[in-house]
Parts: structure tokens; C-alpha cells; sequence
């Protein structure tokens, strides 16, 4: 695919060959780092390189296959962190024995392939147990080189969770050289980015739309979490981002293709071709603006001001839209009402409110990167990218400990210096990082507040004024047989059958992945995975008995599936024949969330992104990442939350340049900024 990338085009030049990814599929093992699900044997670590910037050719992995074809396999390279070579070899190093080879419905067929890993990080040997296969089966307690008898370690900063927000910030520290530890409560790692299996279905925890997992540009941010810790992983090219199902009959089918999809919508709304064009085309102006910075952490100001000095047309941009949303933007350029509620639909499925209330910024990003980079589905699931980055975070020398509840964080003359566990055990670092929700760290609610006895910082009440938990989900994941879906059936779905107004309503609006469709390997043969999920609050499953929770359940998850069986699939009930049902209590009681939230989201109409904290939090040594935290939900918005909490957490630590002065101006002006919103 060829994709203008130029800051200064405001629409991409597409050309209509498409899937350079394709050639990605053919006969790879499923991540270059982690190890096939269960099928991980012993190997050794083996000592060299005391290296600790990011990898370079001397000092990442080093992997053996046999039987495949590897020459563009390009995903997890960057022209800062090359992954190094790879070799055919079979020799005891491998790790990996895998027989992959079944089709899918999008091509992918995977020869036999068998990785050989040999890493050379640090100077200790030890070897991988075979409980690092990290399987809800069969899990792990404690990864790494440390565990019991090691409480007491010092460390450069601890990880409260293992999100994706959680990890890349400890990864990105880790290749940074500081010495992480990351505590997660529950037994995988991945947060709402895990995953669970059941009767040979792997399924996917939460979304199965990944944007920022490309090969290309500077916003592919997943692709180079993994990277800088040395994974790549083998992706599923998806032809389409989402088909959605809208009232009127409206069916609109997001092709990867850029000039297919206007081309699409075009059709569609004739008499607004003009609008269609310039709001996206705004979208590309920024989306543009951004894939051209290195993106840190908006929050040092030494990074900041060389940005504004080597960018500054593509910061002022950016600058420019920070405080205003896409609704009042599409606005400007587009009449039909019809139209509008599109985009309010666009918006809805990133950020669970309408256009009128979700940041031009963030409605830019998802919505170009869809087709600059494309959306890629990983093989053996979303799990994996957790499971890579938990395995990388120990190739680097840091730790993660599973089952490890955080109680409470430790303070000493108003600074966080440690954490307690629910089991007594303490462990203390120079900085600690939350990656649970600001809620759950420091409270507003009766549940979870990890700062015990504290008041709440007039920061944090700030942020509770302008931003609430958004409702958590009802979802359903389901395995059905492979006849019940129509020929050419796509990935993802969004149905909205009855009337623009139900949009945001509870139950409202459906949102279905097929992830067989794309990598069949997640379910026996012969079978599909339906994960089917639909907003719900947390107030709709309380206060019943055991009896009526369940029933309760069935009964909403039997209509939603009847109205996926009216509209798109005839015959769906006789199909399944697995059904598994997760409420928000669910999504609290796993995910450790409030109120099972799947995020923050605005009390009001906001300003754009200007309201939203960063890392830093008024309490010295505390940082937060992840969605409570700029820019807000989805997996890629966590992953950049990582990448600048890793950059600034490293300037406190001595690991990064910093100046002080500068920094206390700065805060304080981004302090006031949020004020304005
Ligand atoms: N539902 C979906 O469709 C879906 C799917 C995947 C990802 N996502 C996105 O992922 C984002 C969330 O990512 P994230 O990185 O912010 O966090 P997360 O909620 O995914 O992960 C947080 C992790 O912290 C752990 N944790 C919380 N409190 C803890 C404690 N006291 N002690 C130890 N561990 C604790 C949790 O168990 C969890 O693993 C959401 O905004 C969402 O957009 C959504
Ligand atoms: C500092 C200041 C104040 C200023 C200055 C200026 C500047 C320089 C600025 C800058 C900025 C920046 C860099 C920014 C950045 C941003 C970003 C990166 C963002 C991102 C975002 C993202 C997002 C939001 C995403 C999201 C996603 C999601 C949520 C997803 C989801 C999905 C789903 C749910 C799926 C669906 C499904 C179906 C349909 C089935």
C-alpha cells in the first residue's frame, strides 16, 4: 500500500494496491518473542550485551525458523529499533514447536514453524520456566528473576497493573534502564487487553479493533512497544475497519482503503460528497501533524520546545484542534442530518459519546490510522501483545508479579514511596505508577482507593468535575458454527437498528467481532467466535439475588442475540453452541475497574482534550497512565499514555535529560490550561 504520509497533504495520496500486510501471514510463528500458547519448552537466557537504550542490532534477539518465508515481515521494525537478524536453525535454543496449519476465511495459513530464541540483555543466566505460558489455565504467579524473599527491593519505579498503559510505560522504562516492577492483581496480563479460553475458543477480553498496529509512520505505537523490547508479531491484515448497520437501512462498510471507503460513503450522500471530503481531509491535516512528531511526553518541556522548534506549522496544528471536537467541525462542512449522526456513529464506537463530545484529536487519529496504517489483527488473539510486552519487560531484566493485589500506596513525607499488597508484603521503588483508573487510585467513589486517608487533590476533583466513568459493557462471547455466517462476512460490525436516538442509550447500539474471520485459529474447526458487547451501567445488575442476576442475564443477552439473528444472521440462536456472559459486575471484578468503567468520559460537552490529565498527579512520586489519563480510551490512546509516562517518570529519575525550572513553568501553565476547559 502506498500511502502519501506527507505532513503538508491534507488527504493521502492512495494507491489501489492493498495489502502489502498479506505477505505478513504466510508461515510464522504468532509473536517473534513470546511463545506459542502453550507449547513454550525450556530455554536459556543467555548473558552479553549491558546495553540499555533501546535495541539495536547488537544487542535484540536473535530467532530461528524453519519452513517459512520471512522477507517482509516488517512489522516491529523501525529505524530506531531493528530487531536484529533472523536465521534458520534448529538447535536446543528453541522454544517453540508449532503446527499452525489450518486456513482462515482471510488466507492465513501458517506452515509448521519452529522458533529457536536466543536473547543477550544482561549479564545473569537463568532460564524461562515453562509456567511462563501464560494461559488462565495454566498461569504464572511471578515472572522474572526476583519473587518471595525480594520484598524489599528498590526499585526505580513500580507498576500498579498490567494494561497496556501499564506495561508500555514499564517496558519503555525497562529499555530505558530502569529497574521496573510491575504488580498486577489478576493472572495474565493485558488488563481489558487479555484474554481467556474455554473449550478450545481463545477469546478475546475486550475490543478486537487495533489501531497503532502497523508497519508504518510514527503512530503505530503498539508495533514499537513491542518492538523496543525486541517482538514482533505476526498481524492479520483486516480488509475493513467495521461495517456498520444504521437506521434507515444505512449500510456503510469502512474499507481499509482510504478512496474506497469515501467512495462508499460518496455513494451514499451524493449531495455532500464536498463536506465528506473536507471534514476528513480535516482529519488528515492532523492526523498528519501528528505522525510527524516523536511523540514523548507533552509534560517535559525540554522535548516540548524542540518539537515546537523543528515542527512548528505541525505543533501549532495540533495546538490549534487540542480544545475543539469533531461534531462541531463536521458541522461546518456537512448539512445532512443523516449524515451527522455517521459521524456521531464514527465517534460513538472509539469514544462512547457523540461527535459533539469527543476530541477533534482523537476523532482524527482513529479515523485516518484505520487507513494510513491499517487496522491488524494479531494471530492467537489480542492477548498476545500483552503477553509479549510481559515477556519482553523480564528479557530486560525487570519483573512482573501476578496475583499481586495492591492495596494501598505507601506514602513518606508526602511522597509514594512504596505499595502494600492484600497479602502484607510491601515493596518500595523511587516512583510508582497506577495504571488503575484515577477512581480506583485515589478514590471519589467507596471502592479502591489506593491512597488511603488521603484527601483529594484539587487536581484530581478537577477531573472528577469534568469527566465521569463512562457505562461499563454486557458482553457476550459466544462460539457458533461456521454455516451460520453469510459468504464474505467482515470482521467487525455495529448495529443500530432502530433509531438514531438510542445511539447512547443502555443496549442501545450492538457492537459484534468475528475474530475467525480473520485468524481461525482461535476456535475449533468448523466453528466461528461471536463477541457481541453493548453499553451497560453497573446500577442495572445490583441489589439482585444470585437467582434473578442470572435469569437477568439471559434474558437481555437472548434479545440481543435475536436482533443480531433479525438483521444480519438468520438462524444465529440455533448456532451456538458455547455462550459465556460477563456483566459489569464482571468487568469490575476482573478488570479491578470502578464500576466495571470503560473509562472516563465527559460530565459535559468538553474542550476538546484540554481538560484531560496527564501523568504526573499532585502527589510527589505518583504518576498515573492509562485511559483516565490524555488522550483517554482505546488501546492505542494507553499505549501513548505509557510512552510519555515512561519519558517523564525517566527525566525524574535521572534516565532522561530535564531541567527543573522548566518543569515547574511548565506544569503549572498545563495546570491552568486544564482549568480553562
Ligand atoms: N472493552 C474494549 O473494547 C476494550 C478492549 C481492550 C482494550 N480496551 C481499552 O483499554 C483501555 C484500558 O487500558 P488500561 O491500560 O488503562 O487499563 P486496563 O484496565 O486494561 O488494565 C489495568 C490493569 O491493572 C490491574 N489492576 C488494577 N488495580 C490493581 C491493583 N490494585 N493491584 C494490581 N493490579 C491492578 C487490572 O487487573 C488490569 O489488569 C480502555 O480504555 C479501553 O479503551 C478496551
Ligand atoms: C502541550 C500543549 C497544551 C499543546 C501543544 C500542542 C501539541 C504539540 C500537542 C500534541 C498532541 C499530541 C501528540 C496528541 C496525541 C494524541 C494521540 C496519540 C491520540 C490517540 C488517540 C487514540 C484514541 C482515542 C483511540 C481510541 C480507540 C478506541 C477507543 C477503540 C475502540 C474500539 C472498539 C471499541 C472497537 C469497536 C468494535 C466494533 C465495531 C465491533
Amino acid at each position: 500500500m502506498s500511502l502519501s504520509s506527507s505532513p503538508s497533504s491534507s488527504i493521502p495520496e492512495l494507491s489501489s494496491s492493498s495489502y502489502k500486510l498479506c505477505s505478513f501471514t504466510l508461515g510464522f510463528a504468532k509473536s517473534q518473542c513470546f511463545g506459542q500458547r502453550n507449547t513454550l519448552q525450556l530455554g536459556t537466557y543467555r548473558p552479553g550485551s549491558q546495553n540499555q537504550s533501546f535495541p539495536s542490532l547488537e544487542h535484540v534477539k536473535t530467532f530461528a525458523f524453519s519452513n517459512y518465508k520471512l522477507s517482509s515481515m516488517e512489522l516491529g521494525l523501525n529505524p530506531v529499533t531493528q530487531m536484529g537478524k533472523f536465521r534458520v536453525r534448529n538447535d536446543k535454543t528453541s522454544l517453540l514447536s508449532t503446527d499452525l496449519s489450518r486456513t482462515s476465511n482471510f488466507g492465513y495459513k501458517p506452515a509448521s514453524v519452529k522458533l529457536g530464541y536466543e536473547a543477550n540483555k544482561r549479564s545473569r543466566d537463568f532460564v524461562f520456566m515453562s509456567k511462563s505460558v501464560l494461559t488462565v489455565d495454566n498461569m504464572v504467579e511471578i515472572e522474572g528473576h526476583g519473587g518471595a524473599g525480594r520484598e524489599k527491593s528498590y526499585y526505580d519505579a513500580i507498576v500498579i497493573g498490567s494494561g497496556i498503559g501499564g506495561l508500555v510505560a514499564a517496558t519503555q522504562l525497562a529499555v530505558k534502564g530502569a529497574r521496573v516492577l510491575v504488580l498486577e492483581k489478576y493472572v495474565i496480563p493485558g488488563g481489558s487487553s487479555g484474554y481467556y479460553q474455554r473449550e478450545g475458543y481463545t477469546f478475546d477480553v475486550g475490543s478486537s479493533v487495533m489501531f497503532g498496529f502497523s508497519d508504518k509512520g510514527n503512530l503505530n505505537l503498539i508495533t514499537k512497544a513491542l518492538a523496543a523490547v525486541g517482538c514482533e508479531m505476526e498481524v492479520i491484515p483486516d480488509p475493513t475497519t467495521v461495517h456498520f448497520h444504521l437506521p434507515n437501512d444505512l449500510s456503510v462498510r469502512v474499507h481499509r482503503e482510504y478512496s474506497e471507503f469515501i467512495a462508499e460513503l460518496t455513494s451514499k450522500f451524493p449531495h455532500e460528497k464536498e463536506g465528506i471530503v473536507t471534514f476528513y481531509g480535516e482529519c488528515w491535516k492532523i492526523f498528519n501533524a501528528l505522525n510527524s512528531l516523536d511523540l514523548k511526553s507533552l509534560e517535559e518541556p525540554i522535548y516540548l520546545f524542540g518539537q515546537f522548534f523543528q515542527k512548528p506549522i505541525e505543533c501549532l496544528t495540533l495546538a490549534y484542534f487540542l480544545p475543539q471536537n469533531a461534531g462541531d467541525i463536521a458541522r461546518k462542512y456537512i448539512k445532512d442530518p443523516q449524515l451527522l449522526s455517521f459521524i456521531d456513529a464514527e465517534c460513538f464506537i472509539v469514544s462512547t459519546v457523540n461527535a459533539l463530545q469527543t476530541p477533534m484529536i482523537n476523532a482524527s487519529m482513529v479515523l485516518c490510522d484505520r487507513h494510513f496504517g491499517g487496522i491488524n489483527y494479531p494471530v492467537g488473539g489480542v492477548g498476545e501483545i500483552a503477553k509479549s510486552l510481559a515477556k519482553g519487560l523480564v528479557d530486560q531484566g525487570s519483573e512482573i508479579f501476578y496475583k499481586a493485589n495492591v492495596t494501598s500506596i505507601i506514602l513518606e513525607h508526602g511522597k509514594a514511596v512504596g505499595v502494600r499488597l492484600s497479602d502484607g508484603r510491601e515493596f518500595f521503588a523511587k516512583t510508582i505508577i497506577s495504571n488503575a483508573t484515577r477512581w480506583d487510585t485515589f478514590g471519589g467513589s467507596q471502592l479502591g482507593k489506593l491512597l488511603k486517608g488521603e484527601k483529594l487533590p484539587k487536581e484530581e476533583e478537577n477531573f472528577q468535575k469534568a469527566y465521569v466513568k463512562a457505562p461499563s459493557f454486557l458482553s457476550i462471547h459466544m462460539g457458533v458454527k461456521a454455516e451460520v455466517l453469510p459468504p464474505d462476512t467482515d470482521c467487525h460490525h455495529f448495529m443500530l437498528e432502530d433509531g438514531w436516538t438510542r445511539l447512547e442509550e443502555p443496549f442501545g447500539s450492538i457492537f459484534l467481532s468475528i475474530p475467525t474471520v480473520l485468524d481461525s485459529s482461535l476456535a475449533p474447526e468448523g466453528h466461528h467466535i461471536f463477541h457481541i458487547f453493548t453499553t451497560s451501567s453497573i446500577e442495572d445488575w445490583e441489589g439482585l439475588s444470585r437467582k434473578d442476576y442470572d435469569a437477568k442475564k439471559e434474558r437481555v443477552a437472548d434479545e440481543i442475540i435475536s436482533r443480531l439473528e433479525k438483521k444480519l444472521f438468520p438462524g444465529l440462536k440455533e448456532s451456538i453452541v458455547f455462550k459465556e456472559i460477563g456483566t459489569p459486575k464482571t468487568h469490575r471484578r476482573y478488570l479491578a475497574r470502578d464500576k466495571g468503567t470503560y473509562g472516563p468520559k465527559p460530565r459535559k460537552t468538553p474542550k476538546g482534550l484540554l481538560g484531560m490529565p496527564f501523568n504526573t498527579t499532585a502527589i510527589n512520586g505518583l504518576y498515573c497512565v492509562g485511559d483516565s489519563c490524555f488522550p483517554g480510551q482505546g488501546v492505542i490512546a494507553v499505549a501513548f499514555s505509557g510512552v510519555m509516562c515512561s519519558h517523564r517518570v525517566a527525566a525524574d529519575i535521572g534516565l532522561e535529560k530535564k531541567s527543573p525550572i522548566l518543569d515547574t513553568a511548565l506544569l503549572r501553565l498545563l495546570g491552568w490550561f486544564r482549568t480553562l476547559a
